[in-house]
């Protein structure tokens, strides 16, 4: 038999090219079908729990910060369109939130259900995928509601950083679900807190959360004490801290109950018929947002307060100096309107999936 070359080739001598090749096929195959299994078999899911192991307000803090100064500064080093919000009735909203940050090496999409009604189950639930960058592997699943829960709450840290009395010893808490504890814990973090004062409309999820918030890591008996209020005037009543983590539909903070040096985090409000400060608040602070794009679309906070938004987070962490005039012009109250970005959770499910790959 002729070959290619025309050399002439013997049929025993053939039979044995033929098994060779067939044995280097064989073994393409192979390599190929492990590597296509490595990357299209089944990623791990990282529950809450793990997340919650995995996580510390002390490496997450500076990770959102980071986040948040590339999402205001440094617009070619990432892509994150506005997240798409599908509204499920008058019950709930599924939002998509994809997002690449080049440095944070991240490629990842949070899918979140918001169900405000839920009693039972969490109001938040929902994946975070996230991707190899390099390759757009898929390479885990994780649980959003933990890190929404702690990635938000960080973003109020960073806040608070920037913009509370850095002597802040009273904390004020609007609200007394999963974000309230979960900032309790952020904000326990950088300020050494001495008084926190939990208000909400009922009763005994008050309670719950004084009780959750003495059994956490971050509370310090001996410096510590938890007040249950009644009203939210009274829990914010000389307050250093405020934060607004309701799920209300009509505001639940007026600018007259709160002291001349006072910084809030405004965390609930979503939604541009849903508001939790009263026009009185935004009118009279130094209004910064985590975006200006999403605050002047997607909170009434803004929209419906027709409030202007004085700075990004990530824009006067980067550069003070340019808000110094806007913000003594506007006295003692700060106000840092978070609205939740896709970069937030992009980071965090790198940081997480970093640390796992550590252990
Ligand atoms: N900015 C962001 O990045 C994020 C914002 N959120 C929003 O933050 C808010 C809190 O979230 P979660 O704690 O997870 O919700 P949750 O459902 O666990 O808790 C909501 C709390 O608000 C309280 N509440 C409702 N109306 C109130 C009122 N008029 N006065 C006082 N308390 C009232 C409820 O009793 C409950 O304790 C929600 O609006 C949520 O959608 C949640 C995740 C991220
Ligand atoms: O950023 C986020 O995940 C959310 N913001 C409002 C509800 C959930």
């Amino acid at each position: 038999m002729y070959l290619s070359n025309l050399s002439y080739v013997s049929e025993p001598a053939l039979d044995s090219l033929t098994l060779a090749v067939s044995i280097e096929i064989q073994k393409k195959i192979t390599v190929t079908m492990a590597t296509t299994q490595q990357q299209h078999g089944t990623p791990p899911f990282i529950s809450g729990q793990e997340i919650k192991g995995l996580l510390s307000y002390e490496d997450l803090i500076p990770t959102v910060e980071r986040s948040l100064i590339t999402y205001s500064t440094k617009k070619s080093e990432f892509c994150q369109p506005m997240r798409t919000k599908v509204d499920s009735g008058s019950t709930g909203l599924l939002l998509t939130m994809p997002c690449y940050s080049a440095p944070d090496s991240a490629l990842a999409c949070k899918l979140v259900t918001v169900f405000p009604g839920n009693t039972d189950l969490p109001s938040h639930q929902g994946i975070v995928t996230l991707f190899d960058p390099e390759s757009g592997s898929l390479q885990a699943l994780m649980d959003a509601e933990e890190i929404t829960c702690m990635r938000t709450a960080a973003a109020s840290a960073v806040a608070s950083r920037h913009l509370a009395h850095p002597q802040s010893r009273t904390l004020a808490l609007l609200g007394s679900g999963a974000q309230a504890f979960s900032h309790f814990e952020a904000i326990a973090t950088l300020f050494a807190i001495e008084c926190i004062r939990v208000h909400s409309r009922n009763p005994e999820k008050r309670a719950a959360l004084v009780e959750k918030i003495m059994l956490s890591a971050k509370f310090k008996p001996d410096v510590m004490k938890v007040e249950d209020c009644e009203s939210a005037k009274a829990a914010v009543d000389q307050a250093d801290i405020v934060c607004t983590v309701t799920s209300s539909r009509d505001p639940v903070l007026r600018a007259d109950w709160l002291p001349r040096l006072c910084h809030v985090n405004a965390v609930g409000a979503c939604r541009p018929d849903q508001r939790e400060l009263d026009e009185s608040v935004t009118s009279a602070a130094f209004l910064v947002a985590d975006s200006r794009e999403s605050a002047s679309s997607e909170s009434g906070d803004v929209i419906v307060n027709k409030a202007t938004v004085h700075a990004e987070l990530g824009e006067l962490i980067a550069h003070p100096e340019r808000f110094r005039e806007a913000r003594a012009s506007r006295g003692g109250l700060t106000v840092f309107k978070s609205l939740g970005l896709g970069i937030e959770d992009a980071a965090t499910a790198r940081l997480v999936w970093d640390l796992r790959m550590k252990e």
